[in-house]
């Protein structure tokens, strides 16, 4: 049976129908997530929660005229399938298929590349004043989420934008829930109005009372304006110049077509809020939203029973064992992460020590600063964070940590390639971004043991030190739970070979391992990328016609600059040969296997050296 989902290719189908069909297409956009996400896995609970809202927005404006654009964008899944990519939905996040996030190169509809979250009102705020300029009646419409109002960079935008004159509006979809719980002020102040019975109960009485008296009914609607502002969430952005309508039922759409019919007749800098629910429509998600942020594929009946998956604990849990283990010897750690609570592996460590647990939000400028602050008291702040969004923070890890050389550890987990969230979230650069700051230390385990080892050596050292590994496992290694200290900047060899010296960094240890054998080569497992062991490096350069080095970071930067300039600052002639991540974005796709198209995997490190070799 042809449903209307079938008949909507473009928005231009959907703003034909009529908004008495809108339900329909609601139940049925709903469906088709919930069958094609839990076939393919990615972002699950927000995209649920988003299906009328985006069914609205894409009816109302006239997309791609009107530029919405979307914060995070993991949300946004329902919007790809109303602009022409519902059947490559089963591509999702697969190499060469979708993007799990919007993407500019992908879709006119897709106006604005996002991943990291509380860029839309700025980007939107860009969209509107370009359209001013150009002399366009374009709207630009910016979603974003409650838990991405958290992020400094979202008031900023409001601040600017609350004091030009410009059509943007900017829509607060508020579901209490970031990844975890959110957290702050702001979510207890939305929450508040939000849960207050006073301000429904205030509007009803006031309505019910005023209505006698229609003299006073008038006097009362212009005093219910401003009487709202003390009642609702929107006194906050009234004072950031902004009209604030709401909050209304994100999953009421003839109120959604209503109001943004109305809004969209307004000019001047606008902002909805709207009330949803995470999971909406899928009862399993509804009750578990943290569970069901992102999905790996599900069976809808029985839900995710968690069987899929390695046996092998993750660099993620050795971190969250790890920082247990240590915060039960030593009273001074805190751990701290921008909400990133279950990715970064912290949540045993929010339940022993809620005390030394810190969610600061989607915050990371903030995360590191208040890290730095900590530490100048004597705390020993461990501050998780993905290394794409360490990048946010680049000021505070400079100014505010390194340059008082503050003993702050970095638990960087993401490193490298992450697979299907794509390049918006590769840990593809701190090597090069952080080899440069003075005092800051890098330490790269090659495998789950030296993980743990090396957060131990990390918390002991007198200066800011970053430990990083990358999603998911590695060599499988076993996890000694003594934690031993390792010798201060001093790599290892780890295979006695000749004329080649394999210098491996971080977990592309397996692969330099594999070439090793296969070419009877040295191997070296580094360890320290910062401060970088001259001395063996030295004595590898002596004895061998070639030193290879292998990362999974940029080239550009990385660890095996950091070799050529040791060669360099030493007097040392020696070939060399540098593998790594090359100086471009690795889309989408299979973790290993886009490791292995870069040439990292030990056949490609092996193949690279015979090339060489010639
Ligand atoms: C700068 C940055 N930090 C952290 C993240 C990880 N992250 C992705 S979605 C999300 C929660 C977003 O919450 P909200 O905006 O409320 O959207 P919801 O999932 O509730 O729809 C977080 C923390 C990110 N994408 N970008
Ligand atoms: C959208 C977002 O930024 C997060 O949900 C991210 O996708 C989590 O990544 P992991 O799945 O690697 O924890
Ligand atoms: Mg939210």
């Amino acid at each position: 049976m042809t449903t209307l989902l079938d008949q909507i290719n473009l928005p231009a189908d959907l703003r034909a129908l009529n908004k008495d069909d809108l339900p329909q297409v609601a139940g049925e956009l709903r469906q088709f997530l919930l069958d094609s996400i839990s076939t393919t896995g990615g972002h699950f609970a927000s995209n649920l929660g988003a299906v009328e809202l985006t069914i609205a927005l894409h009816y109302v404006f006239n997309t791609p005229y009107d530029r919405i654009v979307w914060d995070v964008g993991h949300q946004s899944y329902p919007h790809k399938v109303l602009t022409g990519r519902r059947d490559r939905m089963g591509t999702m996040r697969q190499q060469n298929g979708l993007a799990g996030f919007p993407k500019r190169e992908e879709s006119e509809y897709d106006t604005f590349g996002v991943g990291h979250s509380s860029t839309s009102i700025g980007a939107a705020l860009g969209f509107a004043e370009a359209s001013k300029l150009q002399g366009e009646n374009r709207k630009a419409i910016a979603i974003i989420g409650d838990g991405s109002m958290t992020a400094g960079m979202a008031f900023e935008a409001l601040n600017n934008a609350g004091d030009r004159d410009v059509d943007l509006l900017v829509i607060l979809n508020d579901n209490e829930m970031s990844i975890s719980p959110n957290v702050g002020a702001l979510n207890n102040y939305l929450a508040k109005m939000l849960s207050g019975k006073f301000y429904n109960g205030f509007r009803n009485v006031s309505g019910r009372m005023l209505d006698k008296v229609p003299p006073l009914r008038e006097l009362a609607k212009r005093s219910e304006e401003q009487l709202k502002g003390l009642f609702t969430p929107g006194l906050l952005f009234e004072e950031f110049g902004f009209n604030y309508i709401g909050p209304i039922d994100g999953h009421d759409i003839d109120t959604l077509v209503t109001t943004l019919s109305n809004i969209k007749k307004l000019s001047g800098p606008q902002f909805l809020h709207v009330v949803t629910k995470k999971g909406q429509g899928y009862k399993l998600a509804v009750a578990d939203p943290v569970k069901y942020h992102a999905v790996t594929p599900f069976t809808p009946e029985n839900g995710m029973t968690g069987k899929s998956g390695s046996s092998k604990p993750s660099f993620t849990q050795v971190f969250g064992e790890w920082l247990c283990d240590m915060a039960a010897k030593d009273e001074r750690l805190v751990g701290i992460t921008p909400a990133m609570r279950e990715g970064s592996g912290l949540v045993k460590f929010a339940e022993q020590f809620p005390d030394r647990y810190f969610d600061v939000g989607i915050a990371e400028q903030h995360a590191v600063t208040f890290a730095g602050g900590m530490a100048c008291e004597g705390v020993k702040p461990v501050v998780a964070i993905y290394s794409t969004f360490l990048q946010r923070a680049y000021d505070q890890l400079v100014h505010d940590v390194a340059l008082q050389n503050l003993p702050v550890v970095f638990a960087i987990d993401r490193a490298g390639l992450v697979g299907a969230d794509g390049p918006t979230h590769a840990g593809s650069f701190d090597y090069s971004f952080l080899r440069c700051i003075p005092n800051m230390a890098i330490l790269a385990p090659g495998d789950e043991n030296e993980c743990r080892q090396m957060l131990y050596t990390a918390f002991l050292h007198d200066g800011p030190t970053a430990v990083r590994y990358p999603r998911g496992s590695g060599i499988g290694a076993t996890v000694e739970p003594e934690m031993t200290a390792l010798p201060w900047g001093k790599g290892e060899v780890r295979r006695k070979g000749s004329k080649v010296a394999i210098l491996s960094f971080g977990t592309r240890l397996g692969a330099a391992l594999h070439a090793g054998d296969a070419l009877d080569a040295t191997v070296a497992n580094m360890r320290f990328v910062k401060p970088l062991d001259d001395a063996l490096l030295a004595e590898l350069a002596a004895s061998h016609d070639l030193i290879v080095t292998v990362e999974d970071n940029a080239i550009m930067g990385g660890a095996g600059s950091a070799v050529l300039e040791s060669l360099s600052a030493q007097g040392i002639q020696v070939d060399t040969l540098l593998l790594g991540l090359p100086d471009s974005y690795v889309e989408h796709g299979e973790q290993n296997k886009l490791l292995a198209d870069c040439g990292l995997d030990g056949a490609g490190v092996e193949a690279a050296i015979r090339k060489k070799l010639g």
